[in-house]
C-alpha cells in the first residue's frame, strides 16, 4: 500500500526545513532518478530531447539535460524562457556546459516532457497544445517529469517526484500517465512523506481466505443469501463468484429462482443460517418497497448494488451497521441524489470522484462505499483507497455481479466490510489480470473460472 496525496508542496517544506535540503538539492535528485531510469533503459548515445516549460517542471528537465550529456545525445527545447528562479540557475548551469538547443520536435529515442507539472493552471494555449499534439505523435519513449503537462501528454512512464499525487489517479487520467515511477528526493520515501487519509492498494495487498483450520464445516465459512428478482442471470453470477470465492453457502432467495446451477440453493425467504445479503443485482422493478424489508429486517453485513442503488428503500440501507455501497459513476449520482448530497452530471462526477467520495463518506461514515470506474475508489469514514489495477478487460456486463459475489462472500467469511471490499476488489483485478484471453474476450463466467487459480 502507498500512500497518496493532494499537493506535494508541503512535503517539500518539510524537507527544507526539517532535514536542511533545499530546493536546489531536491531537483538535483529528482533529475538524478529520472537520468538513472533513462540509464537503465537506454544505451549510451541515444537520442534524447527534452521539452521544457518556464517554471520548475521545466527545470527538471534543464537539469536532466545536463546530467545526459554528453554520454547522450541529447536536445533541449524550450517552450518559454526560464522565469522561475531554479530555472534560471540551471538554465546558467547547461550554458557553461554548452548544449544543443533545437526549436522543433525532433525524432529522438526518448521524449521527455518538462513543459510543466503541478503549477499547470487553466489551459494551454494553441501554440502549446499542437506541441504537445507533435510529441504524442512521436515514436519516441515518451517520459512525463512529475506528472503529464496537463494531462494531455501520453507518457509511457511517469516520473513522478517524491510521492504520488492523488490527480494521477483520476480516471480520465489513466489514458496519460503509463507506469508511474516515484522518484526519491534525498531521503527515503517513509522519511518524505506524512500522514494520508488516501491510500493507493498493491496487488501483493490481496489477503485470500484460508482454509488453514482442519476442524471445520460449510457452516464455519458463513452463507451468503443473494436475493434476486427480474433478472436472475445477475444473481446467479453473483452466487456463483461467491461460492467458488470461499462461502460455505450460497443462496438466491426471492420468487423467481429457477434455473439456477446445482451448487446454489434456493429459497423465498432467507434462510436461518444467513450470515451476509447480497442485494440489488438483476432486481428490477418487481418487488415492494414492501418485500424489501422482509430480507432487510435484520442486522447482517450486507452488500447493496445496481438496481437498489436507484431505490427509496436505499435510505433504510444506509441506516445498517455493516453495508457495502458498489456503484459506477451513474448510480453515484442517483445515491447522491437519493441522499440529498449532489445533484450532478456523471461528468461533473469523473471530474471530482475524490471530492463527492469524501462528501458521502463524512455523511455516512459507517457506509463501505466501491465506486466502480478505471480506477476503483473504496472508502469509509476518513479511510480512503484507489485501486489502480483494472483493465478495460473488465468493461463488461456481469463483470460487477461477480465483483459483488466476491464481496459478499467475505462478508458471509465475516471479513469486516472495509476488508471484504478492498480485497475482494483486489482479487476482482487479479483475475483479469491473469486472464491470458485477448482483451475483448473475457466473459464474467472466465473470471469466475480463474478465482480458484488465485
Ligand atoms: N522543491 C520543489 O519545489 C521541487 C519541484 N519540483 C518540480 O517543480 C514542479 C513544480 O514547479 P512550479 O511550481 O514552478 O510549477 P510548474 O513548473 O509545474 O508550472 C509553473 C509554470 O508553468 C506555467 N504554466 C502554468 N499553467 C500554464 C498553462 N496553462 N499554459 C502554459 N504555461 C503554464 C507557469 O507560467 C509557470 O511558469 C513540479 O511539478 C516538479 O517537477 C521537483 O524538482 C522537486 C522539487
Ligand atoms: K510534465
Amino acid at each position: 500500500m502507498q500512500k497518496l496525496y493532494d499537493e506535494v508542496s508541503s512535503l517539500d517544506k518539510r524537507c527544507y526545513e526539517n532535514f536542511g535540503l533545499s530546493e536546489d538539492i531536491l531537483m538535483e535528485h529528482a533529475a538524478d532518478g529520472m537520468a538513472d531510469f533513462i540509464k537503465s533503459k537506454f544505451s549510451k548515445g541515444s537520442s534524447v530531447l527534452i521539452v521544457c516549460g518556464s517554471g520548475n517542471n521545466g527545470a527538471d528537465g534543464i537539469a536532466l539535460a545536463r546530467l545526459l550529456h554528453p554520454d547522450y545525445n541529447v536536445k533541449i527545447l524550450h517552450l518559454k524562457k526560464p522565469k522561475s528562479d531554479m530555472a534560471k540557475l540551471q538554465k546558467k548551469r547547461l550554458d557553461a556546459i554548452g548544449l544543443k538547443e533545437c526549436c522543433t520536435i525532433e525524432s529522438c529515442d526518448v521524449l521527455v516532457d518538462a513543459i510543466v507539472g503541478t503549477g499547470f493552471r487553466g489551459e494551454f494555449n494553441p501554440e502549446i497544445s499542437s506541441v504537445i499534439d507533435e510529441m504524442n505523435n512521436s515514436d519516441a519513449y515518451k517520459i512525463a517529469c512529475d506528472v503529464p503537462s496537463g494531462y494531455k501528454f501520453f507518457a509511457d512512464a511517469t516520473l513522478t517526484m517524491g510521492a504520488l499525487k492523488k490527480d494521477m489517479y483520476l480516471d480520465a487520467h489513466k489514458e496519460y500517465v503509463g507506469d508511474i515511477k516515484v522518484i526519491d528526493l534525498g531521503v527515503g520515501r517513509d522519511i518524505y512523506e506524512c500522514e494520508s487519509n488516501w491510500n493507493l492498494l498493491d496487488l501483493e495487498d490481496l489477503n485470500l481466505p484460508n482454509r488453514n483450520k482442519k476442524d471445520t464445516h460449510k457452516g464455519s465459512y458463513g452463507h451468503l443469501a443473494c436475493v434476486v428478482g427480474e433478472k436472475i442471470g445477475a444473481g446467479v453470477l453473483c452466487s456463483k463468484s461467491a461460492l467458488r470465492f470461499g462461502a460455505g453457502l450460497v443462496s438466491v432467495v426471492g420468487y423467481n429462482t429457477t434455473n439456477i446451477p446445482h451448487s446454489i440453493m434456493s429459497s423465498e425467504l432467507l434462510p436461518k443460517t444467513t450470515s451476509a445479503i447480497a442485494i440489488g443485482m438483476g432486481l428490477g422493478d418487481s418487488y415492494s418497497d414492501m418485500d424489501l424489508k422482509s430480507f432487510l429486517n435484520n442486522d447482517y453485513p450486507l452488500i447493496a448494488d445496481a438496481d437498489i442503488l436507484h431505490m427509496d428503500i436505499l435510505q433504510e440501507i444506509l441506516k445498517r451497521e455493516n453495508v457495502v455501497l458498489t456503484p459506477h459513476a451513474k448510480e453515484f449520482i442517483s445515491v447522491l441524489r437519493l441522499c440529498k448530497l449532489a445533484d450532478i452530471s456523471v461528468d461533473e462526477l469523473q471530474k471530482n470522484r475524490f471530492k463527492y467520495v469524501e462528501l458521502f463518506c463524512k455523511t455516512y461514515p459507517k457506509v463501505t462505499l466501491l465506486l466502480k470506474g478505471a480506477n476503483v475508489i473504496i472508502a469509509k469514514d476518513d479511510k480512503f483507497f484507489i485501486n489502480p489495477h483494472g483493465s478495460s478487460k473488465l468493461a463488461k456486463g456481469g463483470s460487477g455481479d461477480v465483483l459483488s459475489g466476491l464481496i459478499g462472500s467475505l462478508l458471509a467469511q465475516r471479513y469486516t466490510p472495509l476488508e471484504a471490499t478492498f480485497n475482494a476488489s483486489l482479487a476482482h483485478v487479479s483475475l483479469a489480470l491473469n486472464y491470458t484471453g485477448s482483451d475483448f474476450s473475457l466473459t464474467p463466467d472466465d473470471l469466475i473460472s480463474q478465482i480458484g487459480k488465485l
